[in-house]
């Protein structure tokens, strides 16, 4: 391996989270403000990066990531693809608080259109603790940025020294800094020493692979989450079709199941055009077009191994596509 030859360039677009926040104790890693340090100054105190890229920052935002929105997104999503279509920049790492971060991952997995490597970071302890997790997680996410073999996987997610693909990660735990984890699938890899190594690859569609653009709409569909349990009476499914839902995630129980009550319950909001998608509470696992409910296979869309979030991600973008649910069962087989 020769020398680099030029500095690659890579462009944070910051817009939050605990990487950016501040405690009144440098021992407090859970009682802090989220999204206060500009990214400038953040970067600044990282004196290894200078060595590694070229680097611009943009200050998108400074949230909570509990506060991040649809209008946040289409900003992201439009300055990624315009920055990644001049030729002097290399990859794009978003800065982003841990709680939503999955959700900002996949939303930009299935709409970034370039091979270049978008990576998002966050950290679980804020930049003012004693041992803050953010700095080594933002170096790691600058080192995949820059990195060939980071090209063509799709929007990546780097903390605590893992790759993880967007599809598949998901935080596991409310406070540790080991929280980052693909718990069935595992991670694509992990950064050792400022070195990428990859095991596998994510296998399906995304980025520049998916039909989605969202360069010409200001909105996405509504489509709300319901959580499956005993005795569930289905009024808050009646409720979020009647306030405008036009696509519906059910969190099912087991292979996204659900008692009689909710069958009737969807199978009436179905009938009037709205999207049903059966995903499951349990965490792990595939949902599929199980035989308990083989009469209601057309009716109901399985949501394969994406988590309920995920699911509502993917349903407001097949949305825009179509309402048909048989197309729609083959967009949740691809992506
Ligand atoms: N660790 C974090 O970043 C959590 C924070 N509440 C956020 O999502 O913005």
């Amino acid at each position: 391996m020769g020398r680099i030859e030029y500095m690659k360039k890579v462009v944070i677009l910051a817009t939050g989270g605990t990487i950016a926040g501040v405690s009144h104790d440098p021992t407090d890693t859970v009682s802090y403000h989220a999204g206060i340090v500009p990214i400038e100054k953040i970067v600044k105190a990282i004196e290894p990066l200078t060595a590694i890229a070229d680097i611009a920052t943009e200050q998108i935002a400074q949230i909570d990531s509990a506060d991040m929105n649809h209008k946040i997104w289409f900003y992201l999503t439009e300055r990624i693809n315009a920055l990644l279509k001049q030729p002097d920049v290399d990859g794009i790492v978003v800065t982003h608080g841990t709680d939503t971060l999955e959700e900002t991952a996949y939303f930009l997995n299935l709409v970034v259109k370039s091979e270049k490597p978008v990576v998002l970071v966050g950290a679980m302890r804020p930049a003012t603790a004693i041992s803050p997790d953010g700095p080594m997680n933002l170096y790691n996410a600058i080192i995949l940025a820059v990195s060939r073999t980071a090209r063509g996987k799709g929007v990546l997610v780097s903390l605590n020294d893992t790759i993880n693909s967007s599809r598949e990660v998901t935080k596991t735990n409310t406070a540790l800094q080991d929280t980052f984890k693909a718990p069935e699938l595992g991670y694509l890899g992990y950064i050792i020493d400022g070195c990428p190594h990859f095991y596998r690859m994510p296998t399906r569609k995304h980025t520049y692979m998916t039909d989605f653009d969202i360069s010409g709409i200001n909105e996405l569909p509504q489509v709300d989450i319901i959580y499956g349990h005993v005795n569930d009476t289905g009024i808050l499914a009646q409720a979020a079709v009647a306030s405008g839902a036009k696509g519906l995630i059910y969190a099912g129980l087991g292979n996204g199941n659900m008692s009689e009550t909710m069958k009737n319950t969807f199978r009436k909001i179905q009938a009037r055009g709205v999207i049903v998608v059966r995903s499951t509470r349990a965490g792990n696992g595939v949902v599929t077009k199980n035989s308990v409910l083989a009469e209601d296979h057309d009716r109901f869309v399985a949501a394969d191994t994406l988590s309920p979030q995920k699911a509502r991600i993917l349903l407001m973008l097949a949305l825009t596509k179509t309402s048909d649910p048989q197309k729609i069962q083959d967009m949740f087989w691809t992506y």
